[in-house]
Formats: structure tokens, sequence, C-alpha cells
């Protein structure tokens, strides 16, 4: 009897333990209401926010995907309860981003070339002027946009084994100047040039070579060490990191705020001429045929 009532007394406790470790856990973890492409949880312990993407298959950027990363990281930046964030991606393994959804540049309108493109600068004025600490998992592969994305976060942490890279040049098209700017305050000018005008896309570790990523890790390291070096970013006292940040990139942004409209103008215009067309569409069907 004496034997019953011990082990009765223990399933007792373990049940009291094991709820209360289950509202401990529940109440760190806060999911934040998000549409389903881009999943968003908190954690109220540490504050940091995990974003990843999760547009299939392969996280490109098109105006549903660029608005919903827009409104996530306002929403972070207005968030006090937040103190930092890691971006990261669903397909790990696979994709990080594939860049700017292509379709959204074959075949289009004028006024649909514009909202578009209208979209990609506040995504890239939101994202690159977020004011806390962000570190990028690049769990896969990132060209183009992705790269972008990526080199606008303030640390890059990238699985082995995949790419990165401004390539645009290879299809045919040309990185505007704000994508070129992110290139050369990560890599320096020389590397930029090289990068940017060859279309040359990097491996991870040729890439960790020039600075264009910070680590390289196997896979189920980067998620890990993406935020150990976010728990060291959040340490700094963030009044000052954030006017350090804000006045290192704020001349680009300027630029671009200053003239939005004109920029607009300039991608339609370059968009719509029949070469970078014809360039586009051969590569839209390159990419299908790359499977058959
Ligand atoms: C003088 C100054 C001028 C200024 C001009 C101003 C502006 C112009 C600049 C515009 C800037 C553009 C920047 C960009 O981001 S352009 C985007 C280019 N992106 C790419 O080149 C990446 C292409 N994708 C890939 O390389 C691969 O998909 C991958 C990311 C390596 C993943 O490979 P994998 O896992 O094998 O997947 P699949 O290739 O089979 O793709 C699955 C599926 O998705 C379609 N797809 C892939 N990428 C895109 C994309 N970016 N946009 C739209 N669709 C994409 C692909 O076609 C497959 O579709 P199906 O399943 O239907 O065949």
């Amino acid at each position: 009897i004496q034997a019953l009532q011990i082990s009765e007394n223990k399933i007792i406790k373990t049940k009291m333990l094991s709820r209360a470790c289950f509202r401990q856990f529940s109440a760190s973890i806060r999911r934040m209401s998000s549409t389903n492409i881009v999943e968003t949880n908190i954690d109220s312990g540490t504050g940091f926010a995990t974003v990843t993407l999760s547009q299939p298959p392969v996280n490109s950027l098109d105006k549903n995907l660029l608005t919903a990363i827009t409104d996530r990281f306002k929403k972070l930046s207005d968030d006090s309860s937040v103190t930092g964030a890691i971006l990261t991606s669903k397909f790990d393994g696979k994709v990080f981003s594939a860049g700017l959804n292509i379709v959204d540049m074959f075949q289009k309108s004028d006024d649909h070339l514009g909202e578009f493109w209208g979209m990609v600068q506040e995504w890239y004025l939101t994202i690159q002027g977020f004011p806390k600490p962000l570190v990028s998992a690049i769990n896969g592969h990132a060209p183009t946009g992705g790269c972008a994305m990526a080199l606008m976060s303030d640390y890059r942490v990238m699985v082995e084994g995949k790419t990165i890279g401004l390539n645009e040049t290879l299809l045919g098209i040309v990185a505007p100047f704000f994508f070129a700017d992110l290139m050369i305050a990560a890599v320096g000018r020389r590397h930029a040039e090289f990068a940017l005008n060859n279309g040359y896309l990097y491996t991870s570790d040729e890439a960790l070579k020039i600075g264009l990523v910070d680590e390289v890790v196997n896979l189920d390291q980067v998620v890990p060490t993406a935020l150990k070096i976010l728990t060291k970013m959040t340490k700094t006292p963030q009044p000052a990191y954030q006017v350090c940040k804000n006045f290192l990139r704020k001349e680009t942004m300027d630029t671009l705020r200053n003239d939005r409209a004109g920029d607009i103008a300039h991608f339609v215009g370059f968009v719509q001429q029949p070469n970078v067309q014809k360039a586009i569409g051969g590569y839209l069907q390159a990419l299908k045929q790359r499977k058959k």
C-alpha cells in the first residue's frame, strides 16, 4: 500500500510538473497571427522573432510574398517586446529564396510592373531599415533578390554546399543600384564589380572567402548559429546599435526615397525593352526545361 501511495504521488507530481512545463513553453513561444507564407514565432523569453518564408516551391518574391514580408517586418519594428530577428526559409536544405518572381516581369503592363517595383522598393526600405539586429539563416540557395534580402540583414549564416550571388546579368537584366550598394557594403567595390558584371554565383565557401556571408555551417547548425550571434548582437546597447545602423545605411535608402517614382519609371522602361523581354522569356523557358 505504501509503495502504491509513493508511486501515485510520483505520478501526480510528474503530471503537475509537465503541466507547468507546458504552461512555461506555451508562454515562451508566441506565434504571431501571420499569413501562412510568412510564419513568425516570437520567443517571449528572449524577444527573438523567427521569420520563416514559406511560399512554395522556392519563395520567389511575388507581390503577395513581398507584401507579407514587408508587413511582418513593419510589425516587428513596432513591437517593443521584440529585441531582434532571424530570417530563414521553410525549404531548408533547398532554397532560401529564388529572388524576385520572374513571371511578374514578363509580358506585363506598365501598371503591373510599376506596382510590382513599388512593392520591391518598400520591401527593401523596410528590411534594410529594420532598426533591430537581424540575422539571416540562409538554409538553401540564395540567387539574385534572395541574395539581396540576405544582404539586408546584419549577419549571414549560410549552409554549406549551396549558392548565393547577385547574378542578374546572366538573365539579361541588371541589379538595381540599391542591390549593388548592398553588395559593395558587404564585400567592397572590387569583388562587387566582378560579381555583378559577371553575374557570378558563389558557392557557400567562396562567399565566405569574400565576406558575402559571415559563417558557413552544416544544415542543422544554421539556425542555432544564427541564434547564438543574435544573442550577442542584442547585448549591444540598442539605442546605440540603432543609431549606428541607421546612419551607415541611410545614404542609399535616402537616394531611393527621394525619387521612388523616377526609379519605378527607370525599371519599367528597362524591363519593357524588347531585347530584355526576350532574355527574360528565354530564361523562364530554360528554368522550366531544366527539369526535363
Ligand atoms: C541600367 C540599370 C537598370 C536597372 C534595371 C532595374 C531593374 C531590373 C532588375 C530586376 C532585378 C531582379 C532581381 C531578381 O531577383 S530576378 C530573379 C531571378 N531569379 C533567379 O534567377 C533564380 C531562378 N531559380 C533558380 O535558380 C532555381 O529555381 C533555384 C532557386 C536554384 C531552386 O532550384 P530547384 O529547387 O531545382 O527548383 P526549380 O528550379 O525546379 O523551381 C521550381 C519552380 O519554381 C520556378 N521558379 C524558380 N525561380 C523562380 C523565380 N525567381 N520566379 C518565378 N518562378 C521561379 C521554376 O520555374 C519552377 O517552376 P515549375 O515547377 O512550374 O517548372
